[in-house]
């Protein structure tokens, strides 16, 4: 934890347009996919920041080729795809506190076989594994703990894959199916490969997003609902030749809001109702709250329409851009609930915990559960300082308490450690000093 702060004095008025940073969610599974693949891949607009950075790094360290290129519009990664032979047989990988590093990483290192750990900032070691191991190992697998049972570090060995079939629970993260979704195909050589979901599957827009990907790399697979998923045997990634990362619809979520409770109009360029990712309903969610909401192929653009009406709603599909409504709730007209969180709990931080903890900082009435939080805004803001507890969201977050909306007046608001952001954005608060106005 640095000693850092960032002080937001109140926003009167927000408008602008800001140009979003590449997809977390696809930077990463491209990365991946990209490695695993045969021939060259040309990525455009990759996210740059601390996620795909440790992505970028393992895939060295294992012996993935890779060079970037700047070009008069942007940057292209050229990742030299391997068709699942990996160069280097043993590595210690360093994952940071990227859960679409790690989990992803861990399933195709496990499924190739080698010497490899993986391990990453203390957090990282918290947040939970053993599903995915689980899994794993039941299919032969050789992948054991060094620290704590079900939690990384990790150490890899040489197994064997000896089963058609694979388990895999889905209701603590949606990123272990992911996982054993996207090393699917190396593990049916000779015989097709099923993966069952055992339990509720939450966050399912993701698995909507890894499959997608999946088949852009030239393969198929067939799904029975959630519950099970099958891959024909001979499929083999293939390059795309070049693909484009799409902006981030969850960084998107903060301007979206901002121009929702601060006049506004703000526009985000890069995500609209062509993106492929789960998190552009947030926009929905806002117009549930009596935003404006206009959207293009690759534009989305939200303003005020008097004050926000306050929402009680299920947000498991869009685990992470539901942090912004709990913020939005705070200019609402009464109480907001936000229902089936649960996952918030195993996320960069106790986001449930952490989230009631700071928004009573700023004079809201907070209830939490196992699963939900209820956020009830209070008459008039109060100025704070936000811990932001390592979590990048965190500190977007609270950036939006210093706007006044129709509602109340913003506050002034110390953001600590605000450099948390560069794990998925690290030019965040750049973007927000130019849309406040
Ligand atoms: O697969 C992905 O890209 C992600 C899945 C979600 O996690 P869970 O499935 O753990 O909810 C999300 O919170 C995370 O930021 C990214
Ligand atoms: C949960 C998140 O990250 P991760 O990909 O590390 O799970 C997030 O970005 O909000």
């Amino acid at each position: 934890m640095t000693h850092e702060y960032l002080d937001l004095q109140t926003v009167a008025h927000v408008e602008g347009t800001v140009r979003l940073p590449g997809s977390k969610s696809i930077s990463n599974r491209i990365l991946l996919l990209s490695a695993l693949s045969q021939g060259q891949v040309a990525i455009v607009d990759l996210l740059a920041s601390d996620d795909t950075a440790v992505m970028l790094a393992a895939l060295r360290s294992l012996g993935v080729q890779w060079t970037e290129e700047q070009t008069a519009t942007g940057t292209i990664h050229h990742v030299t795809g391997v068709a699942g032979v990996l160069p280097n047989k043993s590595a210690d990988l360093f994952m940071g506190n990227a859960g679409t590093a790690i989990r992803p990483l861990t399933a195709a290192l496990a499924v190739i076989g080698g010497d490899y750990t993986l391990h990453g900032v203390p957090r990282m070691h918290e947040r939970p594994i053993g599903d995915l191991v689980d899994a794993l190992n039941a299919a032969g697998t050789n992948v054991e703990y060094t620290g704590n049972p079900g939690f990384p570090p990790l150490h890899i060995k040489q197994g064997k894959i000896t089963t058609q079939r694979l388990s895999v629970r889905g209701d603590v993260s949606s990123q272990f199916l992911t996982a054993l979704l996207m090393v699917a195909p190396l593990m049916a050589k000779d015989h097709a490969i099923t993966i069952d979901v055992i339990g509720e599957l939450i966050s399912k827009p993701y698995i909507e997003i890894t499959l997608n990907l999946i088949r852009r790399f030239g393969v198929q697979v067939a799904q029975d609902g959630w519950a099970s998923f099958t891959i024909q045997p001979g499929q083999v990634y293939q390059s795309p030749g070049t693909i484009h990362v799409e902006g981030d619809a969850s960084s998107a979520s903060y301007f979206l809001a901002a121009g929702a409770i601060g006049g506004g109009p703000v526009r985000v360029e890069g995500v609209g109702n062509n993106s492929i990712q789960g998190d552009v309903r947030f926009a929905a969610a806002l117009a549930q709250m009596g935003a404006q909401i206009t959207m293009g192929d690759n534009w989305i653009e939200a303003s005020a329409n008097g004050p926000l009406k306050a929402i009680d709603a299920d947000f498991n599909h869009i685990p992470d851009a539901a942090m912004t409504i709990a913020i939005a709730a705070l200019y609402a007209d009464g109480p907001s609930t936000l229902r089936n969180i649960a996952s918030w709990r195993v996320k960069e931080t106790d986001r449930i915990a952490a989230m009631a903890t700071e928004l009573r900082k700023v004079g809201a009435i907070v209830e939490e559960g196992a699963d939900y939080i209820k956020v009830t805004p209070p008459a008039a803001l109060s100025p704070a300082t936000i811990d932001t507890y390592d979590d990048h969201r965190m500190a977007m977050c609270f950036s939006l308490v210093s706007l006044d909306g129709a509602a109340r007046k913003g506050a002034l608001t110390r953001i600590n450690d605000p450099k948390c952001v560069n794990k998925t954005f690290p030019e965040y608060f750049t973007a927000f000093a130019k849309i406040a106005k």
